[in-house]
């Protein structure tokens, strides 16, 4: 542990936080409690403390008044043995907004005590040394997490799983920087530097596969923000008919997030237990005015950075078939041929299209072929998706510190033969310090507001 989370550890917080930590309109409502004034704060609203860690039924007044506000369970849970490491108390109430508030008023009206703010609780478990960034994100996903595939990442994370494979990696770049530094201690004597550096290279050498191998994988990442579908075509080739049809089908239409207004129309599903993203792009051809042309240009924007691209095409014309359609999809991404209005289209008219991973014959109309297109798109998620739980770089701030230790391993590499001790054991300190920013073991306080900011309040 660095110096700067032992201080940083070491200040104990002296306001107490109060705050409902039970979701909304539930019958019962947990009220958490913590901080110094903790014990206080129940005493003053119960009349006593009850037995540690033990749920005990308990009468809450008004300390101000003596009016009576509620019957609930009181639990006390004296720290360091807490969530957040600091003294904490419940008080599980009826779920009543009239009741939450009556009882938050009451706390709030305890010496010391003061409404929490988003994320304060996990904010001061990570501060106690109870679990490292990483997992404070974790459970940040886990609390929004909306899909099977969304809550296992969200879960490995909230448990260690990306903040031990990053400090296994910071072991072996200290390893290797205890070596080039032995070096440096006897540099008089002549063998002992070029010897010992020659045994950190390879170290350092796996280390540097190692973030450039979590760097390529998008796994995880793709599963926490939803695998992009996007659908392109001509204009009126049945894209918004087809991406209604697919939402209305089989699949659990999975709740948009706030404040994401977006002029592209995008769909988010859960698609077999994975949160998949529609997005309806604009027709593709030559534009017409500026605000199509804008159009045009994020279409293809989000096209090209789609894990699928539906290509849908109507057969119903009797229009020649498909060509390569010009639009670029991105590297590793599927391209799939829909030929739609299939119950208009004269039989057998089955564009060949050797540039298609896949192709389908459906109309979005009638409904027909999308069962068998919804399962396959199933069927594709779930494989991209797979291992996706394995130590990922899911958010951009690990990516940002991967990339920035990665960068001081290359420098040192690039020069290991002749950069001073000094310099390569600074390249390796440095990427150790960009890791252990991943993990908030150092140099975090600027972080802090960032990461805590996308809490709830009463987490
Ligand atoms: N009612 C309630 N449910 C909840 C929480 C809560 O705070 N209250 N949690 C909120 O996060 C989660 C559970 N997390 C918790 C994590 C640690 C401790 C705790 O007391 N840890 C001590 C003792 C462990 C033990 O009994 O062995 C410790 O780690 O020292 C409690 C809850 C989910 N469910
Ligand atoms: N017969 C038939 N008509 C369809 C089918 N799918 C879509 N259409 C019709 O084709 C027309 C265009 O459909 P849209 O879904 O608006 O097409 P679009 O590709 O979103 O069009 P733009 O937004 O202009 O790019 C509408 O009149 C639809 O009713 C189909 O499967 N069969």
């Amino acid at each position: 542990m660095s110096s700067q989370q032992e201080s940083t550890n070491s200040r104990v917080a002296d306001a107490t936080i109060a705050a409902v930590s039970s979701g909304s309109g539930g019958a019962v409502a947990v009220i958490r409690i913590s901080g110094p004034a903790a014990g206080e704060a129940v005493r003053a609203l119960t009349g006593r403390l009850p037995e540690p860690r033990r749920a005990s039924l308990a009468r809450l007044a008004d300390p101000r008044t003596g009016e009576r506000l509620d019957e609930g369970l009181a639990l006390w849970f004296p720290g360091p043995r807490s969530a957040t490491g600091e003294d904490m108390a419940e008080l599980q109430i009826h779920g009543g907004r009239a009741t939450v508030a009556a009882v938050l008023a009451a706390l709030f009206a305890v010496p010391g005590v003061r409404p929490a703010e988003r994320g304060e609780f996990t904010r001061r478990a990570f501060l106690n040394g109870r679990m490292d960034l990483t997992e404070a994100e974790g459970l940040a996903d886990l609390i929004a997490a909306e899909t099977e595939g969304q809550r296992r990442l969200a879960f490995a994370h909230a448990f260690g799983h990306l903040g031990r494979q990053v400090e296994g990696w910071r072991a072996r770049l200290i390893r290797a920087m205890a070596l080039v530094e032995a070096g440096i201690d006897f540099a008089d004597e002549d063998d002992v530097p070029a010897e010992a550096r020659a045994l950190a290279r390879p170290n350092v050498e796996a280390l540097l596969g190692a973030l450039e191998a979590a760097l390529a994988d998008r796994r995880g990442a793709m599963v926490r923000e939803g695998a992009a579908i996007a659908i392109a075509g001509r204009p009126n080739a049945g894209k918004s008919s087809l991406i209604n049809a697919l939402a209305a089908r089989d699949v659990a239409i999975v709740s948009d997030e706030p404040g994401t207004t977006r002029d592209v129309l995008e769909v988010a599903l859960d698609l077999g237990g994975q949160k998949v993203t529609l997005i309806d792009t604009a027709g593709l051809r030559e534009a017409e005015g500026k605000v199509e042309a804008e159009g045009i240009r994020r279409a293809r924007v989000r096209i090209a950075q789609a894990d699928l691209v539906l290509w849908v095409h109507d057969v119903s014309t009797g229009a020649p078939p498909q060509a390569r359609p010009d639009i670029d999809a991105g590297e590793g991404a599927g391209l799939w041929l829909l030929a739609n209005k299939i119950d208009a289209a004269s039989p057998g008219v089955a564009p060949e299209a050797e540039w298609a991973t896949r192709r389908f014959a459906v109309s979005a109309r009638d409904g027909l072929g999308l069962e068998g297109l919804t399962e396959a798109l199933a069927v594709f998620v779930a494989e991209r998706a797979r291992g996706a739980e394995h130590p990922a770089l899911i958010r951009e701030r690990h990516r940002t510190s991967a990339q920035e230790a990665a960068g001081h391993l290359r420098a040192a590499l690039a020069e290991w033969a002749t950069l001073d001790d000094e310099l390569i054991a600074e390249e390796l300190r440095l990427a150790g310090r960009a890791l252990g920013r991943m993990t908030g073991s150092i140099g975090v306080e600027d972080l802090l507001d960032v990461v805590f900011r996308e809490f709830c309040i009463g987490k």
